[in-house]
């Protein structure tokens, strides 16, 4: 397993310019974009997932973007992480970030409700962005170790997720790396159920055009 943190490439601080390409990834690569309210914990889960270490405190000014390759149920598989900023409440949601993505990290905070209310929105940005399409999406709600702040339950951290059809994990950056590295597998997993599906797809849509006739 490698990550690398050298290629922490940032957007300008302040107006960020579009400046992520979309171009298309194999079935071996991931592009995950983490987003959420501000202080949600966006850029410890990634740390924790690349260095399997929480550091606790994080630039804020900047966005980045790491490289890691790990094996995920027996395949090699090349991760893209963006790590973005929350600016004026988008959650990092900008146009150039929703086109990138395969895959998106939708993280709120258990102990802050507004970063948990703001996720049914981004959810219907994100699908009306990608013209309806099932984007793959995993909700994390992390901080879970503050059990005496807690303003969010479990429970409604499922019903949401149950209601917008995508997987759920409720952890602590700070304390649980397995149940970190097992909600960037699960969403790993879901882009790659997706790519497969779109591709079975095409093959029936497109498949018969593109084969040369058999020359008799
Ligand atoms: N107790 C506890 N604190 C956490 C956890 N995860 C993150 N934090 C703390 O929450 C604060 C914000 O974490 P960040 O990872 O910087 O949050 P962010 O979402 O990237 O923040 P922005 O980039 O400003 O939007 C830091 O002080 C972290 O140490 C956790 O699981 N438990």
């Amino acid at each position: 397993m490698s990550a690398s943190l050298s290629e922490s490439s940032t957007g300008s601080t302040g107006a960020h310019k579009p400046y992520l390409k979309r171009k298309k990834s194999s079935l071996g690569e991931t592009k995950i974009a983490i987003l959420g309210y501000e202080v949600v914990g966006k850029s410890a889960l990634s740390v924790r997932f690349l260095t399997k270490r929480f550091i606790g405190e994080y630039d804020h000014s900047a966005e980045c973007k790491y490289k890691h390759s790990a094996i995920v149920d027996g395949e090699n598989t090349a991760f893209e992480i963006l790590d973005t900023r929350s600016l004026s409440g988008d959650c990092g949601a900008r146009e150039d970030v929703l086109r990138w993505a395969d895959g998106f990290m939708l993280v709120y905070s258990v102990v802050c409700r507004k970063t948990f209310e703001v996720l049914r929105d981004l959810h219907k940005k994100i699908e009306e962005f990608r013209r309806g399409t099932t984007v793959p999406i995993v909700i994390v709600g992390n901080k879970s170790d503050l059990a005496h702040m807690r303003q969010v339950t479990q429970e409604e951290g499922l019903k949401l997720a149950a209601e917008l059809g995508c997987p759920f994990v409720e952890l602590s950056a700070s304390e649980d790396v397995t149940k970190v590295v097992e909600a960037f597998y699960t969403l790993c997993r879901e882009i790659i159920d997706y790519k497969r599906r779109s591709r079975t797809f095409l093959d029936r849509v497109f498949g018969a055009f593109g084969r040369e006739k058999p020359s008799s």
